[in-house]
């Protein structure tokens, strides 16, 4: 794995225990609390970047806004990329080798003189004293928060990304696309006619197509138009990737809610289909999941049709933030709810519409994206995240999801490209696996030779894997190869030699 590459070299203690102090290389002295920063009149953007004479920076675990390491490296180590991931993985990662560098954008950086620079834009991160982040090599990068209001800007987007809320890790992008774009996308996906792809009402779960009673939006799937491809490069960058890659989005999914459409509340990471291994879907064992949602806003809307995460408080200076719903449940609204609610059947909306003018609610506005995480820095899955479309109670609310994974998806990137979204169900290829040896460990094979774990076989518990024709899978025992195997047509078995 990824700690292989590091050598033997023990991680440093953390501890700021002056007996013990750890022991960098000559060349790097790190300390746990801050101390003033060096008074230092020169403003950032004037200063030399070439960092000849070395570097003062803070470093900080993926996603974290507290707690920096203090790191001073000296001129030469500096620049060799080596020495500045080591320098960045000492002090917040596990291992020497364990992490590669971010700066407060994003953005990867392999020297000093590159994170000297990137940290003296305007915006990119508070404070004087360049940051780092640390991000393990199998984990992503993941905004800091900062606090609720905190915006930063990002130079490479050209945009800014303001936090509005912590738990869940919540940003607003206002003209994350344009308004030409936003009419783009809906005219493309007012264009699609095949039965597969067009503006339909949603459905979740298995095939068949149920239509949802919690879900009465209509969606389409616009697969490669200019604008589509734009936006999901877009936001890519966004997320910090250093490519686009189509096996890591299930495409760009538009919605449009009629008057007293919604959506309940819902988490976006998938729960695992029958027939994959518990790991197989989970982060922060080495799977793959939906990591984060962009949630474009096509349309502004009358009244209604938030984004609410009901898990969480209403922020104190939602008032002061306009992607912020601040409104309280007024007569207005009440009234407005009461017009669509049923007397008659229990529904989820009145509920729902209550949590969105009272808990941390996205407000919709033509051209404004949000960003959320469905996984914490560490793979395992934010529970705060849960989240759902308000009802629209006045207008018509057009939007867009673009879910991004952490890895390549273990089906194949057309796994989810159906309407069927949702699903925990699969129409693909039932494949036994069984063996009459000791255990070995099911990777599925990527396009690019990349694996993702499926699970374990051993003698007497067969594993089953929903797959696609085509697909290829290895089993291993030790990490050593032992078979290979493609799904062809129809239920397959395949049978691991002992
Ligand atoms: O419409 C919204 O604001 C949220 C929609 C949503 O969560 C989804 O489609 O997964
Ligand atoms: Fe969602």
């Amino acid at each position: 794995g990824w700690f292989s590459r590091g050598g033997t070299e023990k991680p440093d203690t953390k501890k700021a225990a002056p007996a013990t102090p750890a022991a960098p290389d000559a060349a790097e002295k790190k300390t746990k609390a801050p101390p003033p920063p060096p008074v230092e009149e020169l403003a950032a953007a004037e200063r030399d970047h070439t960092c000849a004479a070395g570097l003062v920076f803070d470093v900080y675990a993926n996603g974290a806004s507290e707690n920096p390491v203090r790191v001073e490296m000296s001129g030469g180590q500096c620049e060799t990329v080596a020495a500045f991931e080591a320098a960045v993985s000492r002090a917040v990662c596990e291992d020497t080798a364990a992490c590669h560098v971010r700066d407060g954008a994003g953005r990867r950086v392999r020297r000093c003189s590159e994170l000297s620079r990137n940290s003296a834009e305007a915006g990119v991160q508070p404070g004087l004293i360049p940051r780092a982040y640390g991000v393990r090599r199998d984990m992503r990068w993941v905004f800091p928060t900062e606090e609720v209001g905190y915006k930063r800007y990002l130079p490479h987007l050209q945009i800014t990304l303001t936090t509005l809320a912590e738990e869940p890790r919540l940003f607003a992008l206002d003209n994350f696309l344009t308004e030409e774009d936003a009419s783009q996308l809906i005219e493309d996906a007012l264009a699609i006619s095949d039965d597969e792809h067009k503006l339909t009402r949603s459905s979740v779960g298995a095939k068949g197509y149920t239509v949802s009673s919690t879900r009465t939006s209509e969606n389409a799937w616009v697969k490669d138009t200019k604008t589509a491809m734009r936006m999901k490069r877009r936001a890519f960058e966004l997320l910090g990737f250093d490519h686009y890659d189509e096996r890591m989005a299930d495409g760009l999914q538009v919605l449009r809610y009629n008057n007293t459409n919604g959506y309940a509340a819902h988490k976006d990471y998938l729960d695992r289909p029958r027939g994959l291994s518990r790991e197989a879907m989970e982060p922060s064992l080495g799977g793959a999941n939906r990591l984060a949602t962009v949630f474009l806003y096509l349309s502004d809307v009358q009244h209604g049709g938030q984004t609410v995460f009901p898990h969480a408080p209403r922020p104190s200076i939602a008032s002061s933030l306009p992607a912020l719903e601040s409104r309280p449940l007024d007569d207005e609204v009440i009234g407005l709810r009461d017009a669509i609610v049923s007397k008659d059947e229990y529904t989820w909306e009145p509920r729902l519409i209550d949590e969105c003018y009272t808990k941390l609610a996205a407000a919709p506005k033509k051209g404004r994206a949000i960003l959320f995480y469905s996984q914490h820095p560490d793979g395992t899955l934010d529970n705060m995240a849960t989240h759902g479309g308000c009802p629209v109670l006045e207008g018509t609310k057009w939007a867009s999801n673009l879910w991004i994974w952490n890895k390549a998806m273990p089906f194949g990137s057309s796994r989810f490209q159906s309407k069927d979204d949702d699903s925990g169900d699969s129409s693909g290829v039932d494949v036994e696996v069984s063996t009459t040896g000791v255990s070995a460990e099911v990777f599925w094979v990527g396009g690019g030779g990349e694996e993702a774990p499926m699970g374990t076989v051993s003698q007497g518990d067969n594993l089953r894997l929903n797959s696609f024709v085509g697909h290829s899978f290895v089993a291993r025992r030790n990490g050593a190869e032992v078979s290979r195997y493609t799904v062809a047509r129809g239920a397959q078995a395949w049978a691991v030699p002992p």
